[in-house]
This record gives C-alpha cells, sequence and structure tokens, in this order.
C-alpha cells in the first residue's frame, strides 16, 4: 500500500506502508504507480517526496513472494514512469534503502538520507542481481569501479559512504521527511534533463577491460560455485559496454537466470532460516516470544587459551565488562598480551575508541564473584571442567548463570556439579570466537528458559547467529561431523587420496576440504577425543572397534607426532611448520600403500561422486537422526549451523536443504545401496525419519516439522 498527501501546499507526499520494512509486494507496487499517476496528473502537485512509513524507506522486493506467481506492476515500468516523470521526485531514505528499494530511489531525480540509513544492493546474497534497473543505474551514477564492489558483494553503505560515492545528495541527522520536502520545494522548477540516471552516459576507467576481467576472477574465487556474483559483473559490464535499453535487456535476460535458480532458492531459504532460529523453543514448551532474558552488563571469561582470549574479545565488542580469568600466571601475561592486541587491531580497523579498560585480568577465581554471567573455557576436560562448576557453584550467587564453552562434552554433568543446575547452558563457540558467527547455545533438561533466553540474547549482542540445541555427544555440528570425516578415512583406506577427497569437497563449495579442515585444527584434538571414548588401541591396526567399523589412520598418524599445521605434518606436509599452505606428502602415499597392503585392502579408483555422495549423506542422515530425537527444533536450524559453524556454502542452503534439492528419495536410494556394500557402517543405515519422509512423499522442507517429534535432550 502506498498513500498520497499533499504537504506545503504543493509536494505530494507518497508513504509506503507495509509494516516492517515497506517491502515492494504487489500491494506496494500497485500503491506507488497509483499514487505517482495522481501526482503527475494533479496541478496542484509540484514535486513529489517518496518515503516509508515507521522510518524504513523500503527493504527491496517482497522475498516472501519470490517462487510465487508474480501478481501486481512490475518494478521496471514503474521505476521508469518515476523517473520520466516531468515533476521532480525526491526520494527520503530513513532505516533501510536496500534492493529494489534503493533502485527506487535511484529512479527517483534526488535522495536526501538520514544520516543513520542504510544503503545497498544486496540481490546478490539472495542469489540474484539488481534486476529493477540498478545494476544499469547504478554505474551511470558512481562509476564502474564503486558499483561492481557495491552489487557483487551486496554490502550495505552508511549515509556518510552513500554521500562521498555520490549515491545520494544530502544527508540529514533531523526530520528526512522534512528536509526532503523542504528540497523539493526548492527544485520545483529546475531542469531534470541531468536528473534522470537513465540518459547519463556511463564513467569507465581507461583500463575497463582488466578491471572486469580482475573483478571476474576475484569473484570466481570469493564465490566457490557461486552464479549471481558472476551475472553481477555481466551486467554492469552491460551498463558500461552498451547503451541503456540494451543494458536492461542484458539485465532482465540475466536475472531470468538467476530469478529460478536452485542457488536462488538455498540463499533465501538462508535470509528466513537465519531470522528463523532465533525463535527458539524448549521441550517444557518455553519459548523465545515469552521468556525474557536477564539483564546483562558484566561477564566473567575462565581459562584463556584460544577460545577464552575470543569470548574475552567478542564480549567487549559487544559493549560488556568483561572479567577474564586466568589461574597460571605466565598464561595470563600471554593472554593480556594477546587479547589486548585483538582489541587494538580491531579498534583500528573499525576507527573506535580502544575499549581496554572494559577488561579485568585476575588469576583469582574468586574475581567472578559480582558478575552475572561465568563463561567456563579451560582445557576441554571432563575432570577438569567438572571440579571448576563445583567451585563456582560455591563461589557465585544463586542467580550467576555459569555457562560452559565446550565442543562435545556433557552439559547435564557439568550441571550436577552445581547447587542449581537450572542455571547452566552450554555456548559452544567456534574458533576465532570473536570472529566465527555460530553459537550453539545447548540446553539440557534442568536449564531454566531464562538462561537459555539470556545466552540466545547474548550470542545476539555479540553478533552471532544462536541456534539453541538440545544436550548429546558433539550437540548438532559435531555430531554430524564425525561420520563425515569417519566417511573420508574410508575413502582412503579404500584407495582414495587426501587431495582427491578435499579436491572434491572444494568444487562443491567448501572453503577446504575435510583433511586440510583437519590439518587446520590439528589431529591431536579428534585423538583425544577417540582416546576418551576407548576407541584408540596404541600400535593397533584393527578396523573393527566396539562393534562397527573403524579407521586407525587418524590415530596412527597422531602416534607419529603428526598433528597437522602446527607440527608441519598432519595428511599434507607444512613447510615450514605453522605454514598454512598444504603441499601433498609422498610420505603419506606410501604410508597409504603399506597400510592398506598389511590390511589386504585392494585399492580402487573412486570419482568425486563417491566422495560426495558418501562423506554428505552420511552427515545428512545423522541431521535425520537429530531431528527425529528433537536434538534440533527443524532442518534451519542444522543448516544456519552448517552455513555459519563448518563453511557449507550458502548457495547450497545447508545439508537438510541439499538433501530437499537432491531429493529424499535419491539420498535415501544412495544411502541403502552404500550401506549395503558396507553393513558394519551404522551411519550408512537409512535415518527412518528420512524413510518417513519418502514414504509420505518427500514433503518440501518447511512442511517437515510436522512429521517430528516433540524437541528433548538425549543424554
Ligand atoms: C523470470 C524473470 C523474473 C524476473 C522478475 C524480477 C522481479 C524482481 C525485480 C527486482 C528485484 C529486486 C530484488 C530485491 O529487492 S531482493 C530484496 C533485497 N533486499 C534485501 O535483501 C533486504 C533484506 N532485509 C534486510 O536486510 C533486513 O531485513 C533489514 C531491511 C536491514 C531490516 O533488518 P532488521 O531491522 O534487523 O529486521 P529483520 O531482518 O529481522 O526483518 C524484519 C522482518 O522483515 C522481513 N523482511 C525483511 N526484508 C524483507 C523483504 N525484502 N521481503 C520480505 N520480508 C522481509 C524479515 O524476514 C523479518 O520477518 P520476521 O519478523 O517474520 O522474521
Amino acid at each position: 500500500m502506498a498513500a498520497l498527501t499533499l504537504v506545503s501546499g504543493s509536494v505530494g507526499l507518497i508513504t509506503l506502508q507495509n509494516p516492517p520494512v515497506n517491502a515492494l509486494s504487489s500491494a506496494v507496487r500497485q500503491g506507488i504507480v497509483d499514487t505517482v499517476q495522481r501526482a503527475v496528473s494533479d496541478p496542484q502537485v509540484k514535486s513529489v517526496v517518496i518515503c516509508g512509513q515507521n522510518g524504513v524507506f523500503c527493504g527491496g522486493a517482497d522475498i516472501k513472494e519470490f517462487g510465487k506467481t508474480m501478481l501486481g506492476p512490475p518494478l521496471v515500468p514503474m521505476i521508469h514512469t518515476i523517473e520520466a516523470a516531468d515533476k521532480p521526485v525526491v526520494a527520503a531514505i530513513e532505516g533501510s534503502a536496500l534492493g529494489g528499494g534503493l533502485e527506487l530511489a535511484l529512479g527517483c531525480h534526488y535522495r536526501i538520507t538520514h544520516s543513520k540509513a542504510r544503503l545497498g544492493l544486496p540481490e546478490v546474497t539472495l542469489g540474484l542481481l539488481p534486476a529493477a534497473g540498478g545494476s544499469q543505474r547504478l554505474p551511470r551514477l558512481i562509476g564502474v569501479p564503486a558499483a561492481l564492489d557495491l552489487i557483487t558483494t551486496g554490502r550495505h553503505v552508511t549515509a556518510a559512504e552513500a554521500l562521498k560515492l555520490g549515491i545520494v545528495d544530502q544527508v540529514t541527522d533531523q526530520s528526512t521527511v522534512e528536509a526532503a520536502v523542504k528540497f523539493a520545494l526548492s527544485v520545483e522548477v529546475q531542469s531534470l534533463t541531468s536528473r534522470r540516471i537513465s540518459t547519463l552516459p556511463c564513467p569507465c576507467p581507461a583500463d575497463v577491460d582488466a578491471l572486469f576481467e580482475g573483478v571476474m576472477q576475484r569473484v570466481r574465487q570469493r564465490g566457490r560455485g557461486a552464479i549471481a556474483p558472476v551475472a553481477c559483473v555481466q551486467a554492469v559490464q552491460a551498463a558500461a559496454t552498451l547503451p541503456y535499453a540494451q543494458g536492461m535487456e542484458r539485465e532482465q535476460e540475466l536475472m531470468a537466470t538467476l530469478f529460478t535458480s536452485g542457488q536462488a532458492r538455498a540463499l533465501q531459504y538462508c535470509f528466513f532460516s537465519q531470522r528463523a532460529v532465533s525463535r527458539w523453543s524448549l521441550p517444557s514448551g518455553a519459548r523465545w516470544d515469552s521468556t525474557k532474558p536477564n539483564p546483562v552488563t558484566k561477564v566473567a571469561v575462565i581459562g584463556l587459551g584460544t577460545m577464552g582470549r575470543g569470548i574475552t574479545v567478542a564480549l567487549v565488542q559487544a559493549g560488556l565488562s568483561v572479567v577474564a580469568v586466568e589461574t597460571h600466571e605466565q598464561q595470563m601475561m600471554a593472554a593480556q598480551r594477546a587479547v589486548s592486541g585483538m582489541l587494538e587491531r580491531l579498534a583500528q580497523r573499525q576507527g573506535v575508541p580502544l575499549a581496554l579498560d572494559r577488561v579485568r585480568f585476575s588469576t583469582e577465581l574468586e574475581a567472578v564473584a559480582d558478575v552475572q554471567i561465568v563463561i567456563e573455557a579451560v582445557f576441554e576436560d571432563m575432570a577438569l571442567k567438572k571440579q571448576l562448576f563445583k567451585q563456582l557453584s560455591s563461589l557465585c550467587p544463586a542467580e550467576t548463570l555459569l555457562f560452559s564453552n565446550t565442543s562435545s562434552l556433557d552439559i547435564d554433568h557439568l550441571a550436577a556439579q552445581t547447587d542449581h543446575p537450572q542455571q547452566v547452558v552450554g555456548m559452544h563457540f567456534f574458533a576465532p570466537a570473536h570472529i566465527m558467527k555460530l553459537l550453539e547455545v545447548v540446553y539440557g533438561p534442568r536449564s531454566a528458559p531464562q538462561a537459555v533466553a539470556t545466552a540466545m540474547e547474548l550470542g545476539k549482542r555479540m553478533g552471532k547467529v544462536s541456534v539453541a540445541v538440545g544436550n548429546c555427544r558433539g550437540f548438532v555440528g559435531n555430531r554430524m561431523l564425525m561420520h563425515y570425516l569417519e566417511e573420508a578415512l574410508f575413502l582412503l583406506e579404500e584407495g582414495s587420496s587426501p587431495e582427491s577427497i578435499d579436491q572434491a569437497l572444494k568444487e562443491f563449495g567448501f572453503p577446504m576440504g575435510v583433511f586440510q579442515m583437519s590439518d587446520l585444527s590439528g589431529l591431536d584434538v579428534g585423538w583425544k577425543v577417540r582416546k576418551a571414548q576407548g576407541l584408540v588401541e596404541p600400535g593397533q591396526m584393527s578396523r573393527v572397534r566396539q562393534g562397527r567399523r573403524y579407521s586407525p589412520l587418524g590415530d596412527l598418524l597422531c602416534e607419529q607426532g603428526r598433528f597437522g599445521q602446527k607440527t608441519g605434518q598432519g595428511w599434507y606436509l607444512y613447510d615450514p611448520a605453522g605454514s598454512r599452505t598444504p603441499r601433498p606428502d609422498p610420505w603419506l602415499q606410501r604410508f597409504l600403500e603399506q597400510y592398506r597392503a598389511r590390511q589386504g585392502l585392494v585399492s580402487r579408483r573412486i570419482d568425486s561422486e563417491e566422495v560426495l555422495e558418501r562423506c554428505l549423506y552420511a552427515l545428512i542422515n545423522e541431521g535425520f537422526h537429530i531431528l527425529h530425537e528433537g536434538i534440533a527444533a527443524g532442518p534451519e536450524d542444522i543448516d544456519m549451523i552448517y552455513v555459519f559453524g563448518y563453511g557449507w556454502p550458502r548457495h547450497r542452503g545447508g545439508p537438510m536443504f541439499y538433501a530437499s534439492q537432491v531429493g529424499l528419495a535419491r539420498v535415501l536410494q544412495r544411502l541403502e545401496h552404500y550401506h549395503q556394500l558396507h553393513p558394519d557402517v551404522p551411519h550408512l543405515q537409512p535415518s527412518s525419519l528420512l524413510r518417513q519422509l519418502v514414504s509420505s512423499g518427500s514433503p518440501p522442507i518447511q512442511r517437515w516439522k510436522e512429521a517430528i517429534r516433540k524437541p528433548h535432550s538425549a543424554l
């Protein structure tokens, strides 16, 4: 909807009305077409101002309408009519002008912006390009290099940057609508010839071909198989080389290939899923909208290793006071230097004042007595953590929340050490904790809803995508990852190599393959976990342990001191130790050949299809178990964990969305096939939920929840 009112005697004020972000739904587009026509034909109206209701100009096309039959007037002619009007049209931008919203503003003759507004063309992040003339108008307005940057990254710019780039004409700290009306009155009699962006030539640098070549190479590398960034470059290239009308034809042609693509569907699913995971619920029925988080101003972090340091920085960045505790004097000194350095670099990069005074370092555990939350981040050792939780329980007041940063340990065991188990929640951060977006918030059967709400809110304040999950071994992310890693080892035993497995996974879109990832995080991490599970038998080669197939390859490498990047050798060679560039290791190749010979294994050629199917379907199958058990509330939760924590390519939507795109029947059939070949691998046996979904006709992912039981904790 849009409303037209006459203000200041001669200004037609059009207000977009579609809360919360005034998205351009079919009703809004119809409203704009009608009000613009009325304003243009009304002799009393000498100029027009377009603004949005409730302090937001426009969040772009209505993403919920994508994939459905498009009704209502299309955007391109609508914006063209505005640009062609013979009365000045001014956009009054508050809040956001994004995507179609900015394209609408680019069709106006002037743009007045509030200093706190954000502008951008984020279509690429939804698998699209700015196809309401944005890819043709923006380069004409601000030049090819700046337009390429904004359109291929989708980044939002501040009002100040928009002014500097020439996207907007004026920035105000006062009422934007008032400023825009005043401005409109002042330009009522001015010529509009130079204000219609589509009629302007596109300013190009001299070396424009080289520029496009370089940008295309970068977006291909960065995009890891994403098609939208490539189309964005092609559209801007059309703006630079073709007249406007032909450029528009090219824009529409490119958009047509993107609009119905699986990648666009995946990216739009991610957009909504990212928002959906914040609406958590617990098995008790407690929910995000009925539980108030505790007010938090002061948090303690205990244990200042890599994780503790990152968590401290993330908390300070979120504006909280932090008590950072490390009981070992030397470790404390090193941590203090590291945290200060990280904060200094961040302050420099972000141009904000250094916030070092918000951290107090201490070697005394007693220093945590007056905080609202304690985040324990000591070494991943159950005995150590249990002892600490016991101490904290007697040190802290009853209302203090006790959170554990653990990647796999049982939260209920830790809660049982305290007098107030309802105050205990897991917070699984991902390294580096001040950078990685994901936070798994792990609740146990006794965790209070308020404790969960506070953890989720704290995650939000730190800028994280927080996902509430039930308690089980490895929670959601690592529990699924275990089977992915294990399949990769089995493939090595059967004849593959780290290089070819990693290559297949990188071509799928992961930033790195499974063996590179293992080298980066350290082979000793998994070794320690397997030892704790009683799976490691030093020097032993047996391939069946605890009644199922087992690969001792990782253990054998660890026994040789090959822990990955940090020791210079793991699945690859790193020269010098600590370098990040993996090189194939001839030693490993010989080692694998000898291993296969001793095990009586006949090496075979394994293609990338088998690599992907076995690694990914094993992981996905575990995802179905997790859904069935209620550990994750829905497929969106699993998918966001994988996209934000494990490098799953966003344009493939996450593992569960990927399964829905491949087709559940196909995933089931391939798992059955591989399980028949490897009956000693239980994780290849298809989950009953997957079977159930297939037999009920493979419903779309949005309807899987109907087939899933209520959430509960598995431990
Ligand atoms: C065959 C060829 C066919 C060709 C047809 C071509 C037709 C298309 C032509 C042009 C296309 C233009 C493309 C676009 O414009 S795509 C949209 C681009 N816009 C965006 O990406 C902006 C997305 N939104 C945001 O970034 C934020 O929401 C923001 C506006 C910054 C506000 O942030 P915040 O205040 O944090 O609020 P939330 O993100 O939580 O959002 C609040 C609720 O609003 C919903 N929302 C937001 N934006 C949209 C949108 N564009 N469409 C629909 N819904 C939107 C969001 O989901 C939240 O909903 P809920 O509360 O239910 O979770």
